[in-house]
């Protein structure tokens, strides 16, 4: 994989950090976790640990991550490792597709579908958001002579379009830098393609698909996201095609774990995150990763507790999420993109904007350790004239940027401590060329719970629940084999299966967050697996 150094082309502001300082906080508000593994609060780690990942891995047909730090074919490695895959026939298929299945793919389900039908190419998982769509492509990179003067002129038209373009339309991109090479899905050697559009753009996208010839080939698109639902009408009429609809938090948790198979520099920490100055990106070892805090920064932010591969509960969201940075941004400084919007976050200074604890004590409040850098109210300086005259663009961005953080930040901090969890990961395109934000938000995780819970990112930011969703039907698969996977670091007192309580409008908060972590909600997930 080719990751960027973003850090150097956002150069980074860090005037911004200058609200908190490097003192460590006294304050008897912030309580911290329980730091050590054998904390009666922490799952036991157990020799079965890790047992999660050759089911899963096996089951799902993918070969065992490549430990290097490139994942491009001259120096991968990854081992193809169809052990159990290769027992698997057709048959074995057929008898677990059920009929919740076939529901889920919005087939009849008389008619059970053929594993061509299922496996055929091309391949693509897309999760259609409230901001972005998201498409994953595999291309297979091991096509024979003979394979390859049967492959139907419109598919190599196809894999040609995707793979020798990097810019589609308007608002297409193809993120190079993110490209997954020499990975092994279901016996197929080939490389992931992370492409993004516009989600207003889907009218255009789905001319394009129609000019492509699409609609001749691919019957059913595995879709998540919001828009697999609203857009399916669309879909159907206009290029005669079926959604296969999967759950986005589902999907979302099962793109991370199979990139982080398959790439060992995915995932990263701030090392220094409570030294701005001195923080660095390092690669974070997340081969043991339950139990963990997941917070995915869309345009919207949903935050989840995740114990096993199939074993989580969303337990929080906010509605102040990348949308409203990005909303509230065009609002105030006249800026149109997302790119604009950061790259002036970049250059501004929050402090003209916030009202800082010293602005308000003329210092630090020391009795709860509320350093006069810290803000103590966003935005809290634009009610005078003369300060709202004195502020730049950069200014309000940046002031923008930093609320909206800081706010997601503290939600899964609380989040966090409530489930006695010390791994707190972010993910979503609000952190797409976002290194201020990613800083900030390693910074809050560390500083506010004196060093015991640590901030996690991954590299496909934005692309796991398409990335999953490309995966799905084999994930089914994996659930249908996997029943009796190892759940031993599931804590007793938390559901053991997937649930999520904030979509049920009677269990939603009417606040601005909705939290139901006091109210775990056992049901069993069935619907997808
Ligand atoms: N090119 C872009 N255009 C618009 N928003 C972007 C872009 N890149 C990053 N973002 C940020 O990512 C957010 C969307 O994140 P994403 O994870 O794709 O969520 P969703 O699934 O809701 O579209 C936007 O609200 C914005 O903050
Ligand atoms: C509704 C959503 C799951 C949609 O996902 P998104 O497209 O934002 O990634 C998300 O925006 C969300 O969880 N919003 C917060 C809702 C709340 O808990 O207040």
């Amino acid at each position: 994989m080719k990751v960027p150094a973003r850090d150097s082309k956002y150069s980074f502001n860090l005037k911004i950090f200058k609200l908190h300082n490097e003192k460590k906080s006294t304050s008897t508000t912030h309580a911290s976790l329980a730091p050590t593994v054998n904390s009666p609060t922490s799952p036991m780690i157990t020799t079965k640990r890790n047992s999660w990942r050759s089911s899963w891995r096996a089951a799902i047909g993918v070969g065992h991550k490549a430990k290097s730090v490139n994942t491009t074919s001259h120096n991968n490695n990854i081992n193809n490792d169809n052990s159990n895959y290769d027992d698997i026939n057709n048959d074995i298929l057929h008898e677990k597709l059920s009929n919740e299945s076939c529901n889920q793919l919005n087939l009849n389900p008389d008619r059970i579908p053929n594993i061509d039908d299922l496996m055929s190419m091309p391949w693509f998982g897309m999760d259609i958001g409230g901001t972005l769509t998201k498409l994953v492509y595999f291309e297979p990179k091991d096509i024979t002579p003979d394979e390859q003067d049967r492959e139907a002129g419109i598919l190599r038209n196809i894999r040609r379009y995707l793979t020798k373009n990097s810019a589609y339309g308007k608002t297409g991109h193809r993120d190079t830098h993110l490209q997954m090479d020499n990975v092994v899905i279901r016996k197929r050697r080939g490389s992931l393609h992370f492409i993004r559009f516009q989600t207003t753009d889907m009218g255009n996208f789905l001319s394009l698909a129609k000019q492509k010839g699409m609609a001749e080939l691919v019957t059913t698109v595995c879709a998540t996201g919001g828009g697999a639902f609203k857009f399916e009408k669309d879909f159907r009429d206009q290029v005669n095609m079926k959604l296969a609809k999967f759950d986005e938090l589902d999907t979302l948790i099962k793109g991370i774990l199979f990139a982080d198979m398959h790439n060992s520099t995915e995932c990263y920490y701030y090392e220094n995150a409570r030294e701005i100055l001195k923080s660095e990106k390092r690669a974070f070892n997340f081969s043991q990763p339950f139990p963990f805090i997941l917070v995915n920064v869309g345009s919207g932010v949903s935050i989840l507790a995740v114990y096993g591969p199939d074993n989580y509960k969303r337990i929080s969201g906010t509605s102040l999420g990348g949308g409203t940075f990005l909303g509230l941004c065009c609002l105030l400084t006249g800026c149109t993109t997302f790119e604009e919007a950061i790259q002036l976050a970049t250059k501004g200074d929050n402090r003209k904007v916030d009202k800082l604890v010293r602005d308000i004590y003329g210092g630090d409040y020391n009795r709860f350790g509320l350093t006069g850098d810290l803000v103590a109210s966003s935005f809290g300086q634009m009610h005078m004239t003369e300060k709202r005259q004195s502020v730049s663009r950069e200014d309000l961005a940046n002031a923008t940027l930093v609320t909206i953080t800081n706010n997601i930040g503290s939600i899964a901090r609380m989040c966090a401590l409530n489930e006695k969890i010390d791994k707190v990961v972010f993910v979503g395109n609000f952190l797409r060329v976002n290194p201020i934000s990613m800083k900030l938000l390693a910074y809050a995780m560390e500083f506010w719970s004196n060093g015991t819970m640590k901030g996690l990112f991954l590299e496909h930011e934005g692309y796991f629940g398409a990335l999953g969703c490309l995966l799905q039907f084999n994930g089914e698969l994996a659930a249908a084999l996997n029943e009796g996977l190892d759940h031993s670091n599931t804590p007793s007192t938390n559901p053991t299966h997937t649930t999520d309580a904030g979509g049920d409008p009677s269990t939603s908060s009417p606040s601005l967050t909705s939290d139901a972590s006091d109210k775990p909600n056992d049901n069993t997930n069935s619907s997808s697996r």
